[in-house]
């Protein structure tokens, strides 16, 4: 079974995604894929540079990621282009370490962590998914601090996915981030336990 773990930007998906991991699950992550698909020399990197320039990489040659989320947070057409570059090479990444793990763990749950899950049709390769959300002022004022940015910059950044209140009526679950962690991790706890007891019965 591949359950989808999404969320919107900062709305708590990697601190959620960290609680099932600590209690044993098995979570593939996009943002990880992300970021290999475009390590240098690569070739989602190549198709990077070809169409942003070298102006787009560090002195190092890797991607400049604070000058590319800049661009692509406040030009849709770039962050199009840059989509379409990552997200098929992101997806075949997390195919792979799927088969590679069920091969070696039969029947075993596995976590997708997707932040764009219901924005592209990833979600139709997963069999249930679960949404961790937080009201909107929320996700602004948790995007500002953690990130630095100021209310327009974060403001853009929430725009460029589809709303938490849209993603609320696709998903099948939702775990509340809006309280203390501890209330969030006894919401993992819980569906952690129902997962497995299904798990169990397949
Ligand atoms: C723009 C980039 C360079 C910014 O890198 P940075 O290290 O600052 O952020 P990070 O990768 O950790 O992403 C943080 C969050 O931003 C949001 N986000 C990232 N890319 C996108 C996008 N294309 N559209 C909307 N939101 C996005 C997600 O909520 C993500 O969890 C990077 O996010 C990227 O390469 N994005 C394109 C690939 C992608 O779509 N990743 C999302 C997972 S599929
Ligand atoms: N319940 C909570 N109470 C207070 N702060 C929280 C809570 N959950 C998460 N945070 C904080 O909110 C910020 C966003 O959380 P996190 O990084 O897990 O979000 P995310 O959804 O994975 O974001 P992104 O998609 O941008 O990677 C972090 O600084 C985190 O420490």
């Amino acid at each position: 079974m591949i359950i989808g773990l999404t969320g919107g930007i900062a709305s708590g998906k990697s601190t959620v995604s960290a609680m099932f991991r600590e209690l044993g699950a098995y979570v593939v992550d996009a943002d990880i894929w992300a970021r290999r698909v475009v390590s240098p020399g690569s070739s989602g990197w190549k198709e990077i540079v070809d169409f942003f320039g070298r102006e787009i990489l560090t002195e190092d040659g890797e991607l400049n990621r604070p000058k590319l989320a800049e661009l692509i947070f406040h030009h849709p057409d770039y962050r199009h282009r840059l989509n379409a570059i990552t997200h098929p090479k992101i997806r075949i990444g997390m195919k792979e370490e799927t088969e590679d793990y069920l091969k070696q763990y039969p029947g075993q749950p596995v976590i997708w962590d997707v932040p764009l899950l219901f924005e592209g049709d990833t979600h139709q390769l997963v069999d249930e998914t679960f949404l961790v959300y937080v009201p909107y002022d929320i996700q602004l004022e948790r995007l500002m601090k953690r990130n630095q940015l100021s209310e327009e910059e974060a403001k853009a950044r929430i725009a460029s996915q589809m709303p938490l209140d849209s993603k609320r009526k696709l998903a099948d679950y939702l775990i509340d981030n809006s309280l203390t962690l501890e209330h969030t991790r006894e919401q993992v706890q819980s569906i952690w336990r129902t997962i497995q007891q299904n798990a169990c019965q397949e």
